[in-house]
């Protein structure tokens, strides 16, 4: 069957994550993919170069961001609303000053080429107000920016339209609680087909330890470095993004990987930051799943979920509480690791690029049509 011209259209999506540049071109339902590794601004600039010569020029082009602040769905990119990105940029230090150069060397490149911002936070714009509210004074939280934005919206979505097809379930019926597990670990409750609640806040630091980020540390422990003058503000910042997590607890990248590795070989410290993680993901499993009157699934994600089934039979072994069975997530590709009784449990690849091309052939055939 003949494409319309709008679905048609050759789509590059770009993807810069906190430890990667992920580049996809969509032509038709023909999908070519590329990873760069350990993303840095001028390494992501050369990423888009080499992926417009290697796959010539598309029609349009998508770019994450992690933060769009209230945005509720994809914008074009012109110079205002970049200018607006890069105000977050403080926000998401690992990722949006990133994707704000990638959009800028992009459009450099292409002039007269669409390109469209889409925004993990967007699928999380709806947060009930007890998920997003933070428990501060009400002069701090009055203007509704001191708040829950919530991240990896754009996976989340993902994973819920996979379950959906997965399960033959309507998306609207479905109660997920969808555990995204890559370099940035987030867990987010599904209701309705809209977030519900979700492990990170403000920012990308908030909820389970990650890679390089702390995740949650009680902010009186943070008040006290600071007091003490342990640390200076930028030093705590680099910490709490880059130095902590997986690397800081074990000396290594941070890379699942490594602390496998270590683990392997008997390291006190990467036996112990397992634990640590592992138990963490749990209690934010366990919290996400409190937003939802049921549990149809739990969806795991993420480069860590799908090259990892070890450390996500870890994860399932302790979550007997919320009826959820041990199981070791083998194989390969998008699939349904059980079901019977209790919740199913899923694996789906994250295809972020998925969800930007989608966001940006809805406007450029807004605009085109
Ligand atoms: N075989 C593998 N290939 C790629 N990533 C892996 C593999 N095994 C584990 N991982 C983990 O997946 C993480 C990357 O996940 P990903 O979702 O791609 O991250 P991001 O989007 O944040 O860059 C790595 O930090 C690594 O710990
Ligand atoms: C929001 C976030 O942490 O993204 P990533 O996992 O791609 O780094
Ligand atoms: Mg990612």
């Amino acid at each position: 069957m003949a494409l319309d011209p709008v679905s048609a259209m050759r789509v590059l999506t770009l993807n810069p994550g906190s430890s990667s540049l992920k580049a996809a071109l969509h032509d038709g339902d023909l999908v070519d993919t590329r990873t760069w590794q350990a993303a840095d601004a001028r390494a992501d600039e050369r990423a888009v170069s080499e992926a417009l010569a290697e796959w010539g020029p598309p029609g349009c082009v998508a770019v994450r961001f992690v933060h769009g602040g209230s945005r509720p769905g994809p914008v074009v990119l012109d110079d205002a609303v970049l200018r607006e990105l890069e105000r977050l940029s403080p926000l998401a230090p690992l990722h949006q000053p990133l994707s704000v150069d990638v959009a800028r060397v992009v459009r450099g490149l292409l002039p007269g080429t669409p390109v469209v911002g889409c925004f993990d936070t967007s699928f999380h714009t709806g947060l009930p107000a007890a998920a997003a509210r933070y428990p501060l004074p009400r002069a701090w939280t009055s203007q509704n920016r001191l708040r829950r934005y919530g991240f990896h919206g754009l996976s989340c979505r993902h994973a819920l339209r996979r379950a959906a097809e997965l399960l033959g379930r309507a998306e609207d019926e479905l109660r997920l609680v969808v555990a995204h597990i890559g370099a940035g670990v987030s867990v987010t409750a599904i209701r309705g087909g809209a977030s519900v609640d979700t492990s990170m806040g403000f920012t990308a630091l908030e909820g389970a330890a990650m890679a390089t980020r702390s995740g949650s540390v009680d902010p009186g422990l943070l008040l006290h470095v600071l007091e003490a003058g342990e640390v200076t503000v930028p030093r705590l910042a680099h910490v709490l993004h880059r130095e902590s997590g997986l690397a800081g607890m074990t000396g290594t990248s941070g890379d699942l990987r490594d602390v496998l590795a270590a683990r392997d070989q008997g390291d006190h410290d990467a036996r112990e930051a397992l634990a640590v993680y592992v138990h963490r993901l749990r209690r934010e499993i366990g919290a996400a799943a409190m937003s939802l009157d049921r549990l149809d699934a739990v969806v795991f994600t993420g480069g860590v979920a799908e090259h990892q089934p070890g450390v996500v039979g870890e994860i399932l072994a302790g979550c007997g509480v919320l009826g959820l069975r041990a199981a070791l997530p083998g194989g390969s590709g998008d699939r349904v690791v059980r079901t019977g009784d209790g919740p199913a449990v899923l694996v789906v690849t994250a295809r972020e690029d998925l969800e930007l091309r989608r966001g940006a052939l809805a406007l450029v055939g807004v605009r085109s049509g």
